[in-house]
């Protein structure tokens, strides 16, 4: 089958989006990893599928697939490309649209400078929300990578994250620490793994290994879940602009009990078509 995809990407957290609008796609893992394939498909971090919704008052559901196949609940930088996708492909005029996701309702906003807010919803602390495996709620624990121990922050933000800070985000061992830690034993969902430096109270840089991509230029839902543990830890004072490799994000958050917002960039590469088996 001949399958019509647009190449996108949020600060270089690169994306495959498909519209499954009109006729469901019939996406399998393996048809997940070619596309995601930088040598043999198109290449990608996340796989975004655009489908009808399921709920009345939403206008979308949105699925995410990582490079390694499996589905996942929630993806910040692909957010802010959904509703650029929704939009310029004239499938919505609204500027601010209802998402339902695996891990609830987000709420993305298309700004007129072209930039996109993302209400990202509640980040979730509880251990067994993360899921972390952990007698105790405190924000800061230890976790032990064989003869290693490192101090993490577990955050959902309908996904997992394990956050820890770092002196120098460039001399982070975010590749060899980062598999280390999405596979670890007390995650049993796996979790993507953050590196965070503090700049000073309203800024930080990020490096972010994600479960099933590896390390990517930019993580939208691992900003925000840096930015809360950085509230929570009394370092950081929101709103907080967040240096990825890729570029900034904005995230501001008023605390426990109220939505994460993220504002940054979308953009379009390219559309084509690719040959699938
Ligand atoms: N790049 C994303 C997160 C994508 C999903 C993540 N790898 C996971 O497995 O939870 C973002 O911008 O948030």
């Amino acid at each position: 089958m001949r399958l019509r995809f647009t190449k996108m990407h949020g600060l270089g957290n690169d994306f495959v989006v498909l519209d499954a609008t009109r006729a469901p796609i019939d996406l399998t893992p393996e048809r997940v990893r070619f596309l995601a394939d930088r040598h043999f498909g198109v290449g990608c971090d996340q796989l975004l599928v655009v489908e009808a919704p399921t709920q009345p008052g939403v206008d979308f559901r949105y699925r995410i697939f990582n490079a390694d196949g499996g589905e996942v609940e929630q993806c910040g930088n692909g957010a802010r490309c959904f509703v650029r996708f929704v939009h310029d492909r004239g499938l919505t005029d609204k500027t601010h649209i209802r998402v339902e996701t695996q891990s609830g309702l987000i709420e993305p906003r298309l700004e007129a400078d072209g930039q996109v807010t993302v209400d990202m919803g509640e980040p979730r602390l509880d251990p067994d929300d993360v899921p972390f495996d952990s007698d105790s709620d405190a924000v800061v624990q230890p976790l032990s990578l064989g003869d290693v121990r490192v101090l993490i922050t577990a955050v959902s933000m309908g996904n997992p994250h394990a956050v820890q800070v770092v002196a120098d985000v460039d001399a982070a061992l975010v590749t060899t620490q980062g598999p280390s830690i999405e596979t670890h034993a007390r995650f049993p969902a796996r979790v993507n793994a953050g590196f965070m430096q503090v700049v000073d109270e309203h800024h930080i840089r990020l490096r972010v290994w994600e479960r099933g991509a590896g390390e990517t230029l930019a993580c939208g839902t691992g900003a925000c879940a840096a930015v809360v543990a950085g509230i929570l830890r009394e370092l950081l004072v929101s709103p907080v602009q967040v240096e990825t490799r890729g570029g900034a994000l904005s995230i501001a958050w008023d605390g426990p009990g109220t939505p994460v917002l993220m504002t940054g960039p979308a953009v379009t590469v390219f559309e084509a078509e690719i040959e699938l088996d």
